[in-house]
């Protein structure tokens, strides 16, 4: 982060600091922001905003987290947050994410295309598509659900082409998917808040930069805040992809991401921004006191802004098949999910598990990655998932 500071010219600064609940904005110099900066134990960090980013004359934000109203649950971070953009991977640039999906999902439908070359419609090709629903991670109920659907449509229409049936399972999938469907309402409230989470690596902090710039495609201004304090990797992989987006990233260096979540809200209220997306550590739903702290942060975005956060969304890795039904049915019962961002779908053999998701727990799905760039979120599109996956 400091290396922001000098990289910067920025003749004005401003300093937002919010101590004990009160807000509190001052101007500083340069040179104030920068013993501040260089406190051995700042509590608060930073960051960078204003778009453009690099070469103009920039505000430099610094928010101090503030007191929340319940004791922080894990983890206090002993060093100072140091964001830089050296060690963070830079984002890649995406071309033809349609043909990443195909590529990434031919590893899943391979098995189920193969089931309809030269074969005649009798019991064992229902046996081969349900052995290869199974494999693609479609899960023992969705199949059960698809297989009963297709075996009772090529009855009623007499198909006899193993073609055909192809396209009789394309629709029962699609029918399966399409209530997973739903568009992000980003003017349903100003500042819309959005809570990410997720265990380990599922593709938030990524998630979250490549979100950020689709909704900055449709004119709309964020704000992000670093709630994974216990990670700084991941407090300046954060600060890269504000940087590139030239949006503003609220940190803390201390343990208390419902604080900086809050400070996230007050910033953005105070500011008109339209929308908030609140980062958290990642974890696994088995870390009881981790998902309180999830709780937590909940409930303390509720106390800056009534109702916040309106969507929690989970970052789901498209990869790991049958256990994304564990993950979504304990993050939601903790938490309520309204959402999925289902990523690595570029590279995954099981991208099956989305009719599984569909039939087991209906949450909408609202973005599919499709790759590390920045243009590599898509929303979610039943028809276009199922061409991907079969043809
Ligand atoms: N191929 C591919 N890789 C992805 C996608 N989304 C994220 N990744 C990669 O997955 C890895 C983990 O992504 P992160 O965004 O750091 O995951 P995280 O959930 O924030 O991780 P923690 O902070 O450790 O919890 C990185 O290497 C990303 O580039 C995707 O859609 N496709």
């Amino acid at each position: 982060m400091f290396n922001f500071f000098r990289r910067k010219k920025t003749p004005e600064l401003v300093v937002e600091s919010v101590n004990d609940g009160a807000n509190e904005v001052a101007e500083k110099s340069v040179t104030d922001l920068a013993e501040i900066a260089f406190l051995p134990t700042a509590q608060l960090d930073v960051v960078e905003l204003s778009t453009p980013p690099l070469e103009e004359p920039s505000l430099l934000n610094t928010v101090e987290a503030t007191e929340t109203p319940d004791s922080v649950v894990e983890g206090e971070a002993e060093n100072p947050v140091q964001v830089s953009t050296q060690e963070a991977t830079a984002p890649t640039e995406s071309v033809g994410w349609l043909v990443r999906l195909r590529q990434g999902l031919a590893k899943t439908g391979t098995g189920i295309k193969h089931v309809f070359i030269e074969h005649k419609v009798d019991e064992a090709l229902f046996e081969q598509l349900e052995d290869a629903l199974l494999l693609a991670d479609v899960g023992v109920n969705a199949t059960a659900q698809v297989m009963e659907k297709v075996r009772a449509r090529v009855k009623k229409e007499r198909i006899d082409d193993a073609k055909n049936v192809k396209q009789v399972v394309k629709d029962v999938l699609v029918e399966i998917l399409k209530p997973l469907e739903k568009v992000l309402d980003v003017d349903a409230h100003l500042p819309l808040v959005l809570m990410i989470a997720g265990v380990n690596g599922a593709g938030k902090t990524t998630s979250i930069g490549k979100l950020t710039h689709h909704l900055q495609q449709s004119g709309k201004s964020i704000v992000l805040a670093a709630g994974d304090t216990f990670r700084a990797a991941a407090r300046e992989q954060l600060a890269v992809w504000g940087e590139r987006n030239g949006v503003t990233v609220i940190a803390q260096e201390s343990g208390d991401p419902a604080a900086v979540v809050f400070d996230a809200i007050a910033s953005a209220q105070a500011k008109k921004t339209n929308v908030v997306i609140a980062d958290t550590a990642g974890r696994l739903p088995t870390q009881l006191h981790l998902m309180d702290e999830l709780k937590k942060i909940k409930r303390v975005a509720d106390k800056s802004m009534a109702g916040a956060p309106h969507e929690v969304i989970l970052v789901l890795d498209g990869s790991i098949g049958q256990n994304a039904l564990m993950q979504v049915k304990a993050f939601d019962e903790a938490v309520g999910l309204t959402g999925l961002i289902v990523t690595k779908l570029d590279g995954s053999a099981k991208g099956g598990v989305l009719a599984a998701l569909a039939v087991d727990r209906q949450i909408p799905v609202y973005f599919i990655g499709v790759g590390e760039g920045v243009h590599d979120l898509q929303t979610f599109d039943a028809v276009e998932f199922v061409d991907a996956l079969l043809d």
